[in-house]
């Protein structure tokens, strides 16, 4: 490691360098880069990205192949006068051969024509304005008006062969002196040569190559002939709406659709960066995964030492965004099995079914609809402060007998963390059972100490900056963790201790329970996951049902309404306000999960991303009422009153969807700032494995949400603690004013969307035929519950008489236990002389659900 640049001496503090970007390990860390150096390559980078620039650059090129059309054209005219003109051009004054050309576009226009036209290609020239035209088309309206890489593969081998075929027409002819400008220079030598080989079979070759070509280029292999014999669905494209199409009306379509979704794969784009300021690569550390992944740890450089114990500064650096493996990649796979010639039919007749061509014009929100905020600067920390608190912590730490070895010190965006390592003999219990009274010592506001630190032996005190960072939704939403994200859901939750900006996969998490004192950054909060979303999705992929009980907070979102909102069929409003109408939505919304779930059991599949990737591959059927099922995150912004209000009505449906609707891609965020245990009941905690918390006014309050204190001791604005799979993380959530959500509600809601909000089920009255779950306590479950339930899914058969056989129970029992599975939405409703049907279709998500309901 590299060597601290001043020798260690008395009273003297480290500190570490700052991150460098992921994958530069090879450098020094503490050799200062000369202030002078200008990276050129960042700068055209930047340049390149610049909006303004692709907008300039896609401008000059559909010019220009306005410019070489009509060069080209002319020359085809004129161009025998012209050469002359263009071959004497070095040798005498340009004047006098610009005078000469008759070149619409003078001399410049007859030179280039002469190049591409006499020398190379003839009339096959031609494609070459074509093609610049396309890349133009495609920089300004960024969008593709035909899928560029296949039309210049396409149109470059039409100007060969165009130039090849002429060539020998002019050949066999004898023409050459009055019509090698339509063959050009190519097509002329090229069948010159060939003539000497082959003789008069020129044109077999150049035929041979045709055939080659459209081979390959249109992979006629997969081309076969439909049945037309029998009724066959590949004639049927499935579209979103469910409106049917014949082949024939959509052939046009295929190449596009295939390249466009390619694209899809690849990633929604996330607008190009602008800022001035280039945003550090740093990691993400994703949910599943939480901690992130220090390589390698950066050399310290010692800036102050007082008391002999040392302190550094831990700064991490940044490694690569850490996709979680699929967790049921390893699952067997699902049992459907679609007849293979039919839908290999339908994908080579029409392409990959493409949702994003529900609206194919959409365009993504632009990074310059978030500001720069003056003060998003990095949080500095001076020296002074550093040791300040270095004292502070090692004075009171001494008052009650703790001595110390090291201290290292890692500064975040709010807060920096000291991390302290006891001397020997110094128990950590010893420090744990003081943390109240240090933290009273140090008497500082939002200071928590966390002893041990998780996967360490040593403790952390964080104590917060006295100039913190505001991190700005626009630097996060630029950063690479977060354009190159890859999740399903991405929402980005702020940055980390170590200056790392956290992205969570809100698909993964899969709730997220979100409390928080009033004015502590709620709302903010809620609107920064809503802007995560509404950047990284299309509008066919994310519908967003929206619940403000407090009537303000969510209403800017109204204006993409037909785009990414959806609503109950006779509902005026998309976002749901009132409490009666949000029982009913709930309710609709189980009943959209019961759909899906029928759904995905009639494909086979496990789970909507499996699901889709079917629909996708157009292995299901649209007339037998299979669609494309976008994610649906439902956000309720203020739970207390709601539960105030509507108590069991409201906590029901909230809890059956927040334990059941993972696999079919519906996501929940509650918000509350009532963490009280009458609003965040057992049955809700114990399915939102994910919670965030704000500042709370009260130890309590923080053990409500998180089960653990600390979120008494935040800093407010923003300042918040992420508990997610038993690990405590803070962040600093980033801030999006209103002003910010209003400009991209704006943006998105000025472009063509839908004709009306996505349409949730209807859901009928008061007890509409939802409530006939039996009043069945599943905190009351029988002790074989598990067992019956395991039998149950092993079997795929929700039967009451397996269950007495296998398990030795009397009818009675059986019967109730089949009640308590149907309750858990194990095994479907009573069915008549059927067997019921079984809902969960593996053991690995019945374990989860298990887990769930014993509130793991
Ligand atoms: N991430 C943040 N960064 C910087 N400042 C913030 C952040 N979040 C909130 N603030 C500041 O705190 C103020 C209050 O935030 P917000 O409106 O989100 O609070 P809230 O918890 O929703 O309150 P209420 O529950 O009363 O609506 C904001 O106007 C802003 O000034």
């Amino acid at each position: 490691m590299a060597q601290p640049t001043t020798s260690p001496r008395q009273n003297t503090l480290r500190r570490s360098p700052e991150p460098r970007p992921a994958g530069r390990t090879g450098e020094s860390g503490s050799r200062p880069r000369p202030k002078s150096s200008f990276n050129w390559g960042l700068a055209l980078d930047r340049w390149l990205t610049d909006q303004r620039s692709t907008l300039t650059l896609g401008v000059l090129l559909m010019g220009l192949a306005g410019g070489l059309l009509f060069a080209f054209v002319s020359y085809l005219l004129h161009g025998n006068a012209d050469q002359s003109a263009v071959d004497s051009a070095l040798s005498r004054p340009l004047a006098e051969s610009g005078s000469e050309t008759r070149n619409w576009l003078g001399l410049v226009g007859a030179s280039v024509a002469h190049a591409f036209v006499f020398r190379w290609f003839g009339v096959g020239a031609l494609a070459l304005p074509v093609i610049v035209f396309l890349s133009g088309y495609k920089l300004v309206f960024r969008q593709e008006l035909v899928p560029l890489n296949r039309a210049t593969i396409g149109l470059l081998f039409a100007a060969v062969w165009t130039s090849l075929i002429i060539g020998y027409v002019v050949l066999v002819t004898d023409s050459a002196e009055t019509a090698s400008v339509w063959c050009g220079g190519i097509g002329y030598e090229v069948n010159v040569a060939l003539y000497s080989l082959f003789g008069w079979g020129n044109l077999a070759f150049i035929g041979f190559m045709l055939f080659f070509f459209i081979v390959y280029f249109f992979d006629v292999s997969k081309i076969r002939l439909p049945d037309f014999s029998r009724k066959n669905p590949s004639r049927v494209r499935p579209y979103a709406d469910d409106t049917l199409q014949t082949f024939e009306d959509t052939e046009v379509d295929e190449a596009e659709a295939e390249a466009d979704l390619d694209e899809e794969e690849e990633q929604p784009p996330v607008p190009a960066p602008v800022a001035s300021a280039p945003v550090p690569p740093a990691p993400v550390a994703p949910i599943s995964a939480p901690k992130p992944v220090s390589e390698p740890p950066a050399a310290p450089e010692v800036i102050a030492q007082s008391t002999g114990v040392t302190l550094t500064i831990k700064n991490r650096d940044a490694v690569a965004d850490q996709e979680p493996a699929d967790e049921l990649a390893a699952t067997p796979a699902p049992t459907y099995e679609p007849d293979p010639f039919e839908e290999d039919d339908l994908v080579a007749v029409h392409g990959l079914y493409d949702p994003t061509l529900d609206l194919p014009q959409y365009q993504y929100p632009t990074i310059d609809l978030l500001t720069e905020y003056a003060n998003s600067r990095k949080a500095s920390v001076s020296d002074d402060e550093l040791t300040a608190n270095k004292e502070r912590i090692e004075t009171t730490l001494r008052n009650f007998g703790i001595e110390i070895d090291s201290i290292q010190a890692s500064i975040g965006p709010t807060v920096t963390l000291y991390e302290i390592v006891p001397a020997k003999g110094v128990r950590i219990s010893k420090i744990k059972s003081l943390e109240d009274d240090i933290a009273l010592s140090l008497s500082a506001l939002g200071i928590r100490i966390i002893a041990p630190m998780p996967g360490m032996g040593t403790i952390g005190i964080e104590v917060p900056n006295k100039n913190r960072e505001m991190v700005s939704m626009r630097s996060v939403v630029m950063s690479d963790v977060f354009s190159n994200s890859k999740f399903d859901l991405p929402v980005v939750l702020g940055k980390t201790i170590s200056n790392e900006i956290y992205v969570a996969d809100l698909a993964k998490m899969p709730h997220l329970l979100m409390a928080g004192a009033t004015g502590q950054g709620k709302s903010v909060g809620l609107n920064v996951l809503l802007t995560s979303l509404i950047y990284k999705k299309h509008p066919s992929q994310l519908k967003l049902v929206l619940v403000d009980p407090k009537k303000v907070e969510l209403t800017l979102f109204n204006k993409i309404e037909r785009h990414f909102l959806a609503k109950l069929p006779d509902a005026e409003e998309s976002i749901i306000t009132d409490t009666k109408k949000v029982v009913n939505t709930l309710n609709s919304l189980c009943i959209e999960m019961d759909n899906r779930y029928n759904l995905l059991k009639d494909a086979g599949c496990r789970n909507l991303k499996e699901y889709n990737a079917k629909f996708v591959k157009r292995r299901l059927n649209p007339e037998k009422g299979h669609r494309f099922l976008p994610y649906i995150v439902l956000i309720v912004d203020e739970l207390a009153d709601l539960m105030m209000t509507a108590g069991k009505e409201v906590e029901q449906p909230i809890a059956r969807l927040a334990q059941l609707a993972r696999a079919i891609g519906i996501h929940l965020v509650v918000a509350t700032q009532r963490p009280s245990v009458n609003v965040i009941t057992g049955l809700i905690k114990a399915n939102f494995p994910a919670r965030l918390s704000f500042k709370v006014t009260s130890k309590i309050d923080s053990r409500t949400i998180l089960d653990t204190g600390g979120a008494e001791q935040l800093v407010g604005m923003g300042d918040m603690l992420l508990s997610s799979n038993s690990d405590i993380i803070r962040l600093q959530c980033p801030f999006v004013d209103t002003n910010e959500i209003e400009d991209i509600c704006e943006f998105v809601g000025n472009q063509r969307g839908y004709d009306d909000a996505y349409a949730l089920p209807e859901f009928v009255g008061d007890d509409g035929g939802q409530g006939d779950e039996k009043d069945v306590d599943l905190d009351n479950r029988d002790p074989m519950f598990d067992e019956a339930a395991r039998l149950i899914v092993i079997h795929q058969q929700g039967s009451t008489s397996l269950i007495q056989r296998k398990l030795k129970l009397g009818y009675n029992r059986a019967g109730r236990l089949v009640d308590q599975l149907e309750a858990a939405r194990i095994v479907g409703p009573f069915e008549g002389s059927k067997a019921r049907d079984v809902l969960v279709t593996d053991l690995q998500t019945l374990e989860e659900m298990l887990k769930r309901l014993k509130g793991e």
